[in-house]
């Protein structure tokens, strides 16, 4: 095998004089070789400079650069090839490197920073042991790997356990499948916000490190987004892992070539803050040269780089149309805990007696036990009803819908951060509740669901008060070895982001009679004249969470319905101080709603709308249904449109059609099968 010098002797010997000329002219100009040891050079004086000057590989990449400047494009691309075949010569032999000392080495630093998480993802939460909290969850292979094109919660609601659904345990993602017998080499796992990315990817790893599970990998190296979005400038592959891995002590200088001996996890796609361009890219295959991070990314899930690895992706399936299809093998979605795992979820974290009173607190409203398919929820509920339940006399003020939780939740954060920080606290509660509210509202609108400290500042809140109240809004990236120091903030849960949104929206109202959903400048001079009534504003949200494709806004608005009761002021005196609701007021929003029913065409819409009369407490349409459901003399025929959604909505907020779901008693007909859709979506036996 010709040496480097060897190789670069032979190309430049290839040039006519006037092209060496120029040759040395870019080395001087573009590499700032000094001119003097490049006057009067020769072919051999010019590679012993370039050689004396630079790494053997550097000399390679300059030369083959310039020789493409000045158009000897064939020259340079015989030097590439013959490289790369001398280095893939050096490589093969070295396929017995030992690196059961890297594979150690990065199992214990790994083993360090997974055996503990940060339970609920605040930085107030105690930090738990993984393996003590850490309850299955049900997730399952999905073929159909589209775009989801839905607000996540409403998805969780009309997106349960079906009959074709194949479960896999998290462990087993990358083993060969009983089913297909073929083992996954590239996989997308979906999952809303708050069901167990982070968390299944974390238990995988755990495991990998402490030498329990899918020990045939000999490195696993986790790289989330959200660390990579703060990567500036160029790295190479293996810099980025010796960086965040094996530090400047002992540098591994190559990666196994083996079929599934390299793994890389990249969790949460959906933070992803550069852009990542499939098409018509070079492809880049090289590990050691340094590049942007997202060339890395892009070319190791196109497989140009390291072939043989496995790679697994993260993300809320908003985001999952930024891999293109054609580069998985298979997709899987974490659905979160099914009813047997939340038991088990809440007896783990409280005890036998405590878990019996929650659930069968939570079963008394449907639509509080279908959220705790969201283990971030259940921990929610768990803050909430635990200390409520302690005391038999609090135990009937339990909340039962989905504001008055959230509603708790807040105040047990208030009392949770003024005891610990009554003296030191720069400003009220209640002043920094109000501008979290407004950085959660803005960037709702926006669709972000991470903010850095910039944005923050725009909402006028200090740093430092992000910490403080980090029950809330939690500063998400904190290792111990960060790649930078840029610091990024999300909430708990995108819910939390919804609740202190529509809180804001409430505020704005209460203080200025305006609405913040008015943005252009027609509408802002219409309501600098206009003062909004509190029904004017319901309606605006509602026309906002209508027009929105995704549903950006559904959580948002049963919140602000929530929120508009007397019935929950009370709790709230401090934040909304002096705010007058007039019961008429609230009937003519229940009306509008039900008006705006009978012309929503879209049956995910109008179960949003149902939920935000069930907010209300106007259950008149149910109950109407109801009766006929209960009369037995149901004739479909003879139901509105209005009454078909309220149908719709009972059935799916009942714990009977969750199981078995029969649908010939109410028609026999294409027009009556595509209504009752969510339904037979969601049950697990339609007959
Ligand atoms: N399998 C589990 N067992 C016990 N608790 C869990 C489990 N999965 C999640 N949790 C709880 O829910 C919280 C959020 O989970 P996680 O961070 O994994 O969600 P995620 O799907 O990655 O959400 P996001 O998209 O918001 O990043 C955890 O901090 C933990 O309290």
């Amino acid at each position: 095998m010709a040496s480097v010098k060897e190789l670069l002797k032979k190309s430049l010997y290839d040039l006519r004089k006037d092209d060496l000329k120029e040759f040395q002219w870019h080395l001087r100009n573009d590499y700032e070789f000094p001119a003097s040891g490049l006057e009067g050079a020769d072919v051999l004086d010019t590679v012993d400079k370039m050689v004396e000057r630079e790494t053997q590989e550097e000399a390679v990449k300059i030369t083959v650069k310039i020789l493409r400047k000045i158009n000897q494009n064939q020259l340079a691309e015989e030097l590439e090839k013959k490289h790369k075949e001398g280095k893939g010569a050096v490589d093969s032999k070295a396929v017995d490197v030992d690196y059961s000392e890297f594979s150690n080495t990065l199992k214990k630093l790994l083993k360090q920073d997974y055996e503990r998480i940060l339970d609920g993802n605040s930085e107030t939460s105690r930090q738990r042991y993984l393996d003590d909290i850490y309850t299955d969850l049900y997730i399952v292979k999905n073929h159909t790997g589209g775009v989801v094109n839905e607000h996540e919660v409403r998805q969780i609601e009309s997106n349960r356990t079906s009959a074709e659904d194949t479960s896999v345990m998290c462990n087993d993602i990358f083993k060969v499948q009983r089913d297909t017998g073929r083992q996954n080499r590239k996989v997308l796992t979906l999952g809303i916000a708050g069901v167990g990315k982070t968390v299944s990817v974390s238990k995988f790893i755990l495991d990998w490190a402490e030498g329990k599970e899918n020990q045939e990998i000999i490195f696993i190296f986790p790289l989330p987004f959200r660390e990579l979005n703060l990567i500036s400038g160029n790295r190479s592959l293996m810099g980025l892992i010796n960086k965040k891995f094996f530090g400047s002590d002992k540098q591994l200088s190559s990666l196994p070539k083996e079929e599934g001996k390299v793994m890389f996890i990249f969790d949460g796609l959906d933070e992803c803050r550069f852009s990542l361009s499939f098409e018509n890219r070079e492809r880049f295959t090289d590990v050691t040269e340094e590049t942007t991070v997202d060339v890395i990314i892009t070319n190791l899930i196109e497989k140009n780089m390291i072939p043989s690895a496995l790679i697994w992706i993260t993300s809320r399936p908003a985001a999952a149309h930024l891999i293109p299809r054609l580069h998985i093998d298979q997709v899987t979605e974490i659905r979160g805990f099914n009813d047997e795992q939340k038991k088990v979820y809440f007896t783990r974290n409280s005890d036998p007696d405590m878990s019996e009173r929650i659930i069968s607190h939570m079963k008394r409203s449907r639509s509080l036990y279908i959220m705790c398919h969201i283990p971030v929820f259940c921990w929610i509920c768990l803050r909430v009803l635990q200390p409520l339940m302690m005391i038999q006399e609090n135990q009937n003020k339990s909340p039962t819908t989905l504001t008055g939780m959230y509603i708790y939740f807040l105040l047990s954060q208030m009392k949770q951060m003024t005891d610990k920080y009554s003296k030191d606290l720069p400003q009220s509660f209640e002043d920094v509740v109000v501008k979290l509210g407004k950085l959660a509202f803005k960037q709702l609108q926006k669709g972000n669901l991470i903010f850095y400290e910039k944005d923050l500042k725009e909402c006028g809140l200090d740093v430092r008060d992000g910490l403080v109240f980090s029950g809330l809004c939690t500063q998400m990236f904190q290792t111990e070895k960060p790649v930078s120091r840029r610091k990024v903030f999300s909430f708990v849960h995108l819910s939390v982001q919804e609740f202190l949104a529509a809180l804001y929206v409430l505020f704005i109202y209460r203080n200025k009679k305006t609405n913040p959903f008015c943005l252009t400048l027609g509408d802002k001079l219409k309501r600098y004249f206009k003062k909004n009534s509190l029904v004017d504003l319901h309606k605006i949200a509602v026309e906002n969470a209508l027009q929105s494709k995704n549903g950006h806004l559904d959580l948002l608005l049963r919140f602000l319905m929530g929120l508009s009761q007397e019935s929950n002021h009370n709790d709230l005196k401090d934040l909304l101080p002096s705010m007058k609701i007039k019961a008429e007021d609230m009937g003519q929003t229940a009306e509008y709603i039900k008006q705006t029913i009978k012309n929503e065409e879209s049956s995910e819409k109008s179960i949003n709308l149902f939920h935000c009369l069930n907010e209300l407490n106007d259950d008149s349409l149910i109950t109407e249904i109801q009766k006929y459901l209960n009369s037995d003399g149901l004739s479909a025929q003879d139901l509105s449109s209005v009454q078909w959604s309220a149908l719709v909505f009972v059935l799916l907020m009942s714990e009977e059609t969750q199981e078995m779901f029969e649908m010939q008693k109410y028609r026999r007909s294409d027009e009556a099968v595509i209504l009752l859709l969510p339904v037979i979506r969601n049950t697990r036996r339609a007959l």
